[in-house]
């Protein structure tokens, strides 16, 4: 079997599959002892430029839960750092930039991405789908409104206030700084996907603080960029963002395959708002993971059934994984999700 006929692209195109496929967001990383044995004493953002570490980290949810697919081990703000711009990741913070993007003149430190800057992620990807074999790897990247956020607040934000004063006093500026970051994020998933991976999905995990008239006018256009290149390059795409019951029919229409769905809409409320042109997936609480193992079961028995609905269904979290999360739950809870669905 090849991967582009797994149960996870068939589902992502809407095909009929043997049992409903899963995987998490967050599933390499602090959840995992043995993420962190291998992370111990190497920074987050040197971690992702180093194939060997890039490709055990990637594998080391897949080996252990039996997973439908693996996520490339990467960050939302590697290729930004790959094109120069000072940012770090600390821990138990997020992102952090030296100087933010608030100017014309700062466009300057936010050059173009091209492939040249990133060999290494090439050969990450190269290393996993031979590793991978029929599993799917999914390739990603940050949305442009989600990485503008970083970018011009400096850092993590509760209310984007820079962001959205830019957007809305500077909307030249503002375009400027999304059409770059779409190019940025167009070439670091083509480069994920012309070395192999079998699907993308764009994160734009903040899009939910926007109107849906805010999202349509600002940052639609700039995601529909880098969705419609994927399109082109023949992969299905996963939109996904928190908080995003406004926005589903948008983000979907940007132009996605499979929209993601956070823990806070119900799915029969998502796939009406969706229509039937979209599959689905989400959309387990992550905190869920900490209830007794029959209150999960039932939430995920419910959220099975109310997949079968849509045009086609990947089970998932509605958001990452949790670093607390008891590893053997999410192993168990695969198992649930192949028993329960298989056809
Ligand atoms: C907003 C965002 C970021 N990064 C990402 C997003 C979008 C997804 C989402 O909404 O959560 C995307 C991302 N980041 C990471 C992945 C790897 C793949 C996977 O999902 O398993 C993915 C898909 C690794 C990571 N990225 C990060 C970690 C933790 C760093 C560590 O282990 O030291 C991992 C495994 C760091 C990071 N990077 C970012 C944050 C907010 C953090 C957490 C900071 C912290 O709590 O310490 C920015």
């Amino acid at each position: 079997m090849n991967p582009a006929e797994s149960p996870l692209v068939r589902a992502a195109r809407g095909l009929p599959v043997p049992h409903a496929p899963v995987w998490f967001m967050r599933q390499a990383g602090r959840s995992l002892p043995e993420y962190r044995a291998v992370r111990e004493g190497i920074a987050m953002l040197d971690s992702c430029r180093r194939p060997d570490l890039v490709a055990e980290i990637t594998m080391q949810p897949v080996r252990r839960h039996g997973v439908d697919a693996a996520i490339f081990f990467s960050d939302i703000v590697v290729p930004v750092a790959a094109v120069g711009l000072e940012i770090d990741i600390v821990p138990g913070v997020g992102p952090v930039v030296a100087e933010p993007v608030r100017t014309h003149a700062d466009l300057d430190r936010l050059p173009e991405l091209t492939p040249d800057a990133i060999p290494d992620i090439s050969e990450s990807v190269r290393l996993l789908v031979a590793e991978l074999g029929e599993t799917p790897l999914i390739g990603f990247a940050g949305a442009p409104f989600t990485l503008a956020s970083y970018l011009v607040e400096g850092g993590p934000s509760r209310n984007h206030v820079k962001t959205k004063a830019l957007m809305h006093g500077d909307p030249d500026l503002w375009n400027a700084l999304c059409a770059r970051l779409a190019q940025i994020s167009t070439a670091f998933l083509a480069v994920q996907v012309e070395a192999g991976a079998s699907v993308v999905q764009l994160f734009d995990s903040w899009a939910g603080a926007l109107s849906r008239a805010d999202y349509e006018r600002y940052v639609q256009p700039h995601s529909a960029h880098v969705l419609a290149a994927m399109g082109e390059l023949g992969v299905p795409r996963i939109h996904f963002g928190v908080g995003t019951g406004e926005l589903l029919a948008s983000m979907g229409a940007a132009g996605a395959d499979v929209v993601g769905v956070d823990y806070r809409v119900a799915l029969p409320d998502a796939i009406e708002r969706l229509g039937d042109r979209y599959a689905v997936q989400g959309n387990i609480d992550p905190a869920l993971l900490f209830a007794p193992w029959d209150a999960l079961q039932r939430e995920t028995r419910r959220i099975l059934d109310e997949g079968r609905s849509a045009k086609g269904h990947i089970v998932n979290l509605g958001h990452g994984v949790l670093p607390e999360t008891d590893p053997d739950v999410l192993t168990r809870l695969v198992g649930l999700v192949h028993d329960v669905s298989a056809r």
